[in-house]
């Protein structure tokens, strides 16, 4: 299905970036890649009554998320069923007209379209979303005409909420911070949030995101892909394009757990790539703590200065103000861990990437 441009105005306000950007980052080439197969965890052994299967499970988690800051997983509890009407709700709501998404206080007025702060093409995101904190999940007065909507984001948030604190507590114990601190105590119903995609059919160039090259400022992402395809993510310095599986979700480390870590998971850089004659679907969880919660690695020498998630977001949020730009975590380098321990690459979108080398760690 080709959307027409109305709805919403994206080829207006890419043309009028492509006509009016002076200082323009270069071209992008893109480069086909490969489809890959993220390691594939079974989450049905979790259950299991032998504890080495349990153990193994577990590893498997932890490895995927310091090797690849990306996994996929089954058995994760949240029902076909629930997924598909989560999914058709999802498609009634973004065919509602512009205005009604925009501007008729639908999901507590989270609607965006588009980038509003890009300066340039290559910051351009040929898309829409809704933003939704959990607190307002359930809020009747968030849904308007949308009433069917509501029952099915609420299981739906609950079953992803479930699921992104019994991995966050995986990851924890791995680290042994268990004894010290629990993500679950410090997360949040007011800064977790769902995030509803639409990426509308983008015939004019494939040179165009869905989502720009990012890392998600978060502990830890849930995505539920349909199966379009065209999220790609950064692996051993390339883009590889991930293979959808629908019986799979996808689970993605984000800054926050990269700093508690001090750099033994990765949050990984990944985009949407966008798609000539299909229009594509996602639903993502991310899971954040409370705006005062302290962010900091218990192993020492942390490679990150302490911040709160509040700091983390208003720096996130002045960046991207200012430049268009994401910096993320490298504005939080302790002075000698940049020095030391990290060299610099130039990624897709222009953004200088500081990558702490193996050797931080130890
Ligand atoms: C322009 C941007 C806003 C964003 C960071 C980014 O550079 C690119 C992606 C955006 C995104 C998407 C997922 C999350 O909603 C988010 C909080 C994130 O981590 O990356 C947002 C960022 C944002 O809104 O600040
Ligand atoms: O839609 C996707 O596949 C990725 C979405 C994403 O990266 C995000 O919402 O942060
Ligand atoms: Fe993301």
């Amino acid at each position: 299905m080709v959307h027409s441009d109305s709805d919403p105005p994206l080829l207006n306000h890419y043309g009028t970036l492509l006509c009016h950007s002076t200082q323009c980052d270069e071209p992008q080439t893109r480069v086909t890649m490969e489809e890959c197969q993220l390691p594939l965890i079974d989450l049905c052994d979790l259950g299991s009554d032998d504890e080495m299967v349990r153990r193994a499970c577990a590893a498997a988690i932890c490895k995927a998320s310091s090797e690849w800051g990306f996994f996929q997983v089954v058995n994760h509890g949240i029902s076909s069923q629930l997924v598909d009407k989560m999914r058709s709700e999802q498609v009634k709501l973004f065919r509602a007209p512009f205005e009604t998404k925009a501007t008729s206080g639908l999901l507590n007025n989270s609607y965006r379209w588009g980038s509003p702060r890009a300066t340039c093409p290559n910051q351009f995101s040929w898309s829409e979303a809704y933003h939704v904190p959990l607190t307002k999940v359930s809020d009747e007065a968030c849904y308007g005409d949308f009433k069917s909507l509501r029952e099915v984001m609420t299981c739906f948030a609950a079953a992803m909420s479930e699921l992104s604190r019994l991995l966050a507590g995986i990851l924890t114990e791995n680290l042994g911070h268990w004894k010290q601190a629990s993500i679950s105590n410090i997360c949040d119903e007011t800064t977790c949030f769902l995030r509803l995609n639409h990426y509308p059919a983008c015939p004019i160039s494939p040179e165009i995101f869905g989502l720009v090259p990012h890392t998600d400022s978060d502990f830890l992402t849930i995505l539920c892909q349909d199966q379009v395809g065209g999220l790609q993510l950064m692996k051993d310095s390339k883009w590889v394009t991930v293979k959808p599986n629908k019986d799979a979700l996808i689970v993605n480390i984000g800054d926050l757990f990269q700093a508690w870590s001090n750099d033994v998971y990765k949050s990984v850089e990944h985009k949407v790539v966008s798609n000539a004659t299909t229009d594509r679907y996602s639903i993502a969880y991310f899971l954040c703590p409370s705006y005062d919660s302290l962010i900091e690695s218990f192993v020492k020498p942390s490679i990150y200065r302490r911040f709160t998630f509040r700091e983390y977001r208003e720096q996130v949020q002045e960046d991207v103000r200012k430049t268009g730009y994401k910096v993320g975590l490298p504005r939080f380098l302790l002075k000698g861990s940049e020095d030391l321990t990290t060299t610099t690459t130039t990624t897709e979108s222009n953004t200088r990437l500081y990558i702490p080398s193996i050797t931080a760690k130890s």
